[in-house]
């Protein structure tokens, strides 16, 4: 039995896709306890059942279906010590600085604080050591307890496991090469029309191709041995291409991926194939309750994955990759699928946030 004390958790931007994941994953979980839902002035002082657009395939959970949702200003959060936040880009920037200054400890899908040089940018199954920044970001800023941690764009997530796992087993990458099939749900409520996906594929997701780009190179770079800024990958400087496509997908986006090492000989498929199925995550080796048993599961199946068919591999919480194989231009290629709303979203956040805790940081 876990001897972990409760603690207690917000939900800013609770009614949304992610927050959604959120509801469930947290409504569940050994030791997180709900105390407070907040979302946009339109949902406040309304029950949750009456103002979310419950889009699960489990009910609305027990536990949350009479809370009244509260706005996201700074003074509604009440004796939550974490807020995970699902909001919306407009407004997530200005909410979670305001909730880090009264010092709450911030978990957050959204983009505004990624590229903050002292904020971690963190795929939990691969560099949750940038952690190690966070007691400079709150000396920098004067608090006590308060600090963001973002993680990563969904696409980008699903990238970094698989190549994380090959650069500890192979060393560094020259040159990564990717194109995405992204899901409907990636772009939230109501999100993409059905009009202009039913029948299609749109070549285009704003900002997102930059996105992937640049964000593997602080994930993937480590910290200077200060801990007081991301090294960016700058000693072994990666060059990373990514074409993004929106399919007619709900969840799960699947992404062809082609990488070139530094090192000569490369590995072969089979090496390769075998370094990522025995990656093991730091968080899996801390037990924290919602990493996934395995990381990455390796398909020998040639039409393998499919996001239909394996986005729901451990909850969502690990990555599946297949067809591994040699790559006549760089060296190998191979396909992986990631649940754009779990690892993608809430599940890297908890998993992010049951990391602080086991560390020590909340
Ligand atoms: N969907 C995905 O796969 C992923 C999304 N993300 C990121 O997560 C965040 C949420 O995305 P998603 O769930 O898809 O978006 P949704 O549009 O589905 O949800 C947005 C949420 O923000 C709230 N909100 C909107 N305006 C305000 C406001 N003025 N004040 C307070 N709350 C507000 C909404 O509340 P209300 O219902 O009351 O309007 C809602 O709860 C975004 O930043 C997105 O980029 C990250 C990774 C993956
Ligand atoms: N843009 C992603 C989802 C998303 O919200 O990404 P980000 O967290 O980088 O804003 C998609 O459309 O699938």
């Amino acid at each position: 039995m876990s001897t972990q004390r409760e603690v207690r958790v917000a939900v800013a931007g609770a009614t949304g896709t992610v927050g959604q994941r959120f509801i469930c994953l947290l409504s569940a979980h050994p030791y997180f306890r709900l105390v407070s839902l907040n979302a946009s002035p339109r949902s406040a002082g309304k029950a949750y059942k009456d103002v979310v657009r419950w889009k699960q395939s489990v009910p609305i959970p027990k536990n949350v279906l009479d809370m009244v949702v509260k706005t996201c200003d700074v003074d509604q959060f009440g004796d939550a010590e974490i807020v995970f936040s699902g909001l919306d880009s407009d407004v997530a920037g200005d909410v979670e600085e305001g909730l880090r200054k009264a010092e709450y400890a911030v978990f957050s899908n959204a983009g505004n604080f990624r590229r903050d040089p002292m904020v971690p940018l963190c795929v939990p199954l691969v560099n949750p050591s940038h952690f190690a920044i966070v007691p400079h970001q709150k000396e920098a800023l004067g608090l006590k307890k308060g600090y963001i941690i973002t993680n990563a764009n969904c696409s980008t997530t699903g990238l970094a496991v698989p190549l994380y796992a090959l650069e500890r087993a192979f060393g560094p990458l020259e040159t990564v090469m990717v194109t995405t099939m992204q899901a409907i749900s990636g772009a939230g409520y109501p999100g993409v029309p059905s009009l202009d996906i039913l029948d299609n594929i749109v070549p285009y997701i704003g900002k997102e191709e930059e996105k992937i780009e640049w964000e593997l190179t602080k994930i993937l770079g480590g910290l200077a041995d200060d801990q007081k800024s991301f090294d960016l990958h700058a000693k072994h400087p990666m060059k990373v291409s990514a074409s993004c496509n929106r399919v007619p997908v709900v969840d799960g986006h699947l992404e062809c991926a082609s990488v070139r090492f530094a090192r000569r000989p490369p590995p072969s498929p089979q090496q390769v194939k075998d370094a990522l199925r025995n990656f093991y995550s730091e968080a899996q080796k801390l037990g924290c309750p919602s990493a996934p048993e395995q990381a990455i599961f390796v398909h020998d199946e040639p039409d393998r994955p499919q996001p239909r068919l394996d986005r729901l591999f451990q909850n969502g919480s690990g990555v599946s990759v297949g067809r591994v194989r040699e790559c006549p231009v760089l060296d190998l290629k191979f396909v992986v699928l990631v649940n754009n709303v779990n690892l993608g979203a809430a599940t890297s956040s908890i998993i992010n946030a049951e990391y602080a805790v086991a560390k020590g940081y909340v």
